[in-house]
């Protein structure tokens, strides 16, 4: 496709769409805006962005496709601006925040006056936020979710659609109202689970100064979003409330029950509780992106000694194959360490394995 691509908010999402939009239409202009100075030119250093401009409605008068990427609230004020600048005939304007129902309340003025918009939200993330994290194949086979409004029919939707390809997500049509509640319960819910873990750790910290140190495998793997923006969370919190607080009021009966089967001391409760999870855990698919984010992670189990993980990196470095994330399984008390790398996708995963049977002996696990 040709033509000019407006996106606002150059961070994490706004950045990885350039970059997928860029490699699938490289005669289209991607135009960036973002409040934060420094990051819109680390953008245009970068390459991320054809051209910068220096305010929003600058960049969406020429815009045939703008890309709101920015905290929640944040776009609703812009979809006001957007509302009373002058936009091209035909432009489409999506946006790509993590609730809809508020979004596409505040998207019937634009619909009214006759410019579509669509509501979207890929499925796909991180913990990390800025153009720097940004990545094109962040949406590789993760659901990318539309709500689109009135005003756009099937042929704007297949525009937009056209736009987005080199994302290589699967794209879903949802009512906000769904779209919500399915969000709130598994991803909006577990980012505020994963910081109310942090909270109380941090506060047992102070009684158990060992804490930092042994709070390793399962806590780690069940806290790694509460690392995620807290502009970002708070805002979608805020507008998904109503969602959230039916969750948690339920939440908050389960545990009872969890202390119930505690003070019982009922074993078979409690087995059920922990089976019935597991049972449902192990059938979710974890191949493909979605809720789950999809790392393909690979244990090696490597002697402790200095230099051993850079001896591993060198190996993977020679091959080429990147990778998303290191660390130390810090838990074990034997000689040997569980070194954990954590692959984007199962192919470099598959090419890690062979290179490192070939240049090491040490033992390899994927569970
Ligand atoms: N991070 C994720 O995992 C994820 C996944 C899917 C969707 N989302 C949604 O995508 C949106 C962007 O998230 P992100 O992770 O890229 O955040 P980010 O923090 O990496 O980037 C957001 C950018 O928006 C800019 N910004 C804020 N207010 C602005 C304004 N008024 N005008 C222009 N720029 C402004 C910020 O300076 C920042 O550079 C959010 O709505 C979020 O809910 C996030
Ligand atoms: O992988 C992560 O760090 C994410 O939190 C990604 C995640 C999610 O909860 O699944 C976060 C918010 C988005 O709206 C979509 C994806």
């Amino acid at each position: 496709m040709e033509g000019n691509v407006l996106i606002v908010g150059m961070g994490l999402i706004g950045g990885s769409l350039a970059l997928c939009i860029k490699e699938e239409h490289p005669h289209a202009s991607i135009i960036g805006y973002d409040v934060n100075h420094k990051e819109l030119r680390l953008a245009n250093t970068l390459g991320v962005i054809d051209e910068m401009v220096q305010s929003l409605e600058q960049g969406a008068e020429k815009a045939d496709l703008i890309i709101i990427s920015t905290p929640v609230t944040q776009t609703e004020k812009i979809m006001k601006i957007l509302h009373n600048t002058d936009l091209k005939q035909g432009v489409i304007i999506t946006d790509t925040g993590s609730t809809k129902g508020q979004i596409m309340k505040a998207a019937r003025p634009l619909s009214e006056k006759g410019i579509t918009f669509i509501g979207g939200h890929p499925m796909a993330g991180s913990h990390k936020s800025g153009v720097s994290a940004s990545k094109k194949i962040l949406f590789e086979n993760a659901f990318y979710m539309f709500t689109p409004s009135d005003s756009a029919g099937e042929r704007e939707m297949k525009s937009l659609e056209s736009w987005l390809s080199g994302t290589r997500a699967k794209f879903l049509i949802v009512p906000p109202k769904e779209h919500d509640e399915l969000t709130g319960m598994i991803s909006h819910f577990p980012h505020i689970i994963a910081a109310s873990l942090v909270h109380q750790a941090k506060d047992s910290s102070e009684e158990h100064p060992y804490l930092r140190r042994l709070a390793a495998g399962g806590f780690r793997d069940i806290t790694r979003i509460a690392s995620s923006n807290p502009v970002m969370w708070k805002d979608i919190t805020l507008q998904n409330s109503q969602v959230l607080k039916d969750i948690l009021e339920k939440w908050k009966i389960e545990m009872e029950e969890v202390i119930h089967m505690i003070e019982e001391r009922d074993a078979e409760k409690l087995f059920h509780y922990f089976n019935e999870a597991k049972v449902f855990r192990d059938e979710l698919p974890v191949l493909s992106k979605g809720a789950i984010p999809a790392f393909y992670d690979l244990y090696i189990d490597v002697p402790d000694y200095p230099g051993i993980i850079s001896e591993v990196t060198a190996y993977l470095a020679e091959e080429k194959i990147s990778l998303t994330n290191i660390r130390i399984l810090e838990t074990r008390e034997d000689i040997y360490g569980v070194l954990v790398i954590s692959f984007q996708t199962i192919e470099d995963r598959e090419r890690a394995v062979v290179c490192l049977k070939e240049k090491t002996a040490y033992d390899l696990f994927i569970d």
